[in-house]
């Protein structure tokens, strides 16, 4: 189930709220300009498949979306707990940075945690199958996959790049919460 936890950036060993409230997620995350929505999702994508068939299943959202948006690139990060890879790919996206483009991900299989650093909180957005979350370019942050990853998201790109992050340098990320195994 989706969870917002709510922290002070100077203190993580209290949180100021939580919910799992779908309504109360998008409300509290709108007022600080960030798009969370529940879609509709299919039973027949599992992590490790491949980029065209994530792509495939959800056209019709991806189209929506990228039309509504004007995206200029999609991709698909699909990783399953047999992947190699794992390790260094959990690295990648732990500590705080930021893009320089709207960060916009569809979560259609599995979970992740994204903390969202915004004026002086942490929003840590437990995101499961069917989220939407879309953070502004800039907004500093960091995702965890967990160490033993179960995730499919597509993501979309202002950017014909794609994903490109510019790090902070700053250790904050190692004080808040992790994705349990
Ligand atoms: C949920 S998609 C993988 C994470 C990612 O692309 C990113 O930029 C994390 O900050
Ligand atoms: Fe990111
Ligand atoms: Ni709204």
């Amino acid at each position: 189930m989706s969870q917002l936890t709510i922290f002070l950036d100077t203190d993580a060993s209290q949180s100021l709220s939580t919910t799992r409230t779908p309504e109360h997620i998008h409300q509290q995350l709108h007022s600080v300009g960030v798009r969370f929505e529940q879609w509709q999702t299919r039973d027949d994508i599992a992590a490790g498949d491949n980029q065209e068939s994530v792509l495939s299943a959800y056209h019709s959202d991806v189209k929506r979306l990228v039309s509504e948006q004007g995206y200029q690139s999609v991709d698909v990060i699909s990783i399953a707990s047999s992947n190699p890879q794992k390790d260094a790919l959990r690295l990648k996206f732990l500590d705080e940075h930021t893009h320089s483009e709207d960060e916009v991900r569809f979560f259609v299989e599995g979970q992740g945690l994204f903390a969202l650093h915004i004026d002086n909180k942490i929003y840590e957005v437990l995101c499961e199958k069917g989220d939407l979350l879309s953070v502004p370019a800039n907004t500093k942050h960091w995702f965890d996959l967990g160490p033993e990853p179960n995730l499919v998201a597509i993501r979309f790109f202002n950017n014909p790049d794609g994903w490109v992050a510019n790090y902070t340098g700053e250790d904050i990320a190692s004080r808040y919460s992790r994705l349990d195994a």
